[in-house]
């Protein structure tokens, strides 16, 4: 998988060097590149703003840094793939759909995919007309409902979420198969050694003594039944949906 991210701050991407995405790049699964946007300005202050035609408070970004920057990226990017590769052009936005796991789970399938961090008010409307004129596939990518100073912070969690579904990134595949959401359900709660352990406050606090018994079929009953329990409480939408499908009733 290759992924490019345009960007302001191209720094605010250097955790994609650490942990499980930096050795994913280090063992050439995904080859990633952070490219400064300012390098498709051509006057003395690097401009890539300007005040909203119409008039309003904030900046809106200039159309002509992104449409040279995607040209160049798409170009250098089909150089490695090939002339017949295109990239998936993700914006992280506030008023994109919301990105969840079967979005991070089908983006992980991606060969190429472009992140472009908006800032200040946002982007000229025209780039996105121009790239869905000029044949991109193009997202809108929303982690929440709230509004963040940038793209950043959100190209940092969809990369992480996609990347870690990639083939040999996460060491042992089985460990992304019971995780909240992958099944439409929240994850059982997890134990682990001593199985009693005795907290702070001197309370006695025993693991399920189904976990201990040795007999699967009962443990994996238990763990579906703690996560239908625990969505109903804390997710009932997720367990709605499940049901208008009938796969977690
Ligand atoms: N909610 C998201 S993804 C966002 C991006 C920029 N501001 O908010």
């Amino acid at each position: 998988m290759r992924i490019d991210v345009l960007t302001l701050f191209p720094d605010y991407l250097a955790p994609l060097e650490l942990s499980l995405i930096g050795k994913a790049r280090r063992d050439g699964i995904v080859d990633l590149q952070v490219h400064d946007l300012r390098t498709w300005t051509h006057d003395r202050h690097r401009t890539v703003d300007d005040t909203p035609l119409g008039g309003g408070a904030g900046m809106v970004m200039k159309p002509e840094p992104w449409a040279e920057a995607f040209a160049a990226v798409r170009a250098v990017g089909q150089e490695t793939l090939g002339a017949d590769v295109e990239p998936l052009i993700v914006f992280p936005n506030p008023a994109g759909a919301p990105f969840a796991q079967a979005t991070a789970q089908e983006w992980s399938q991606c060969e190429w995919i472009i992140f472009a961090c908006g800032r200040y008010e946002g982007i000229d409307e025209r780039v996105y007309e121009h790239l869905a004129d000029t044949g991109y596939e193009i997202a809108l990518a929303s982690l929440g409902d709230y509004v963040l100073n940038g793209g950043e912070v959100a190209v940092l969690a969809i990369t992480e979420a996609v990347v870690r579904l990639v083939p040999g990134v996460v060491g042992n595949a089985e460990s992304l198969v019971e995780e909240s959401h992958s099944d439409g359900l929240l994850e059982y709660p997890l134990y682990t050694r001593p199985a009693s352990w005795s907290d702070p406050a001197g309370v006695l606090r025993e693991a399920p003594q189904i976990l201990l018994s040795g007999d699967h079929a009962k443990i994996a009953a238990w763990r579906h039944e703690q996560s239908v329990e625990r969505t109903r409480q804390r997710r009932p939408d997720l367990l709605a949906e499940a049901d208008g499908s009938g796969s977690s009733s």
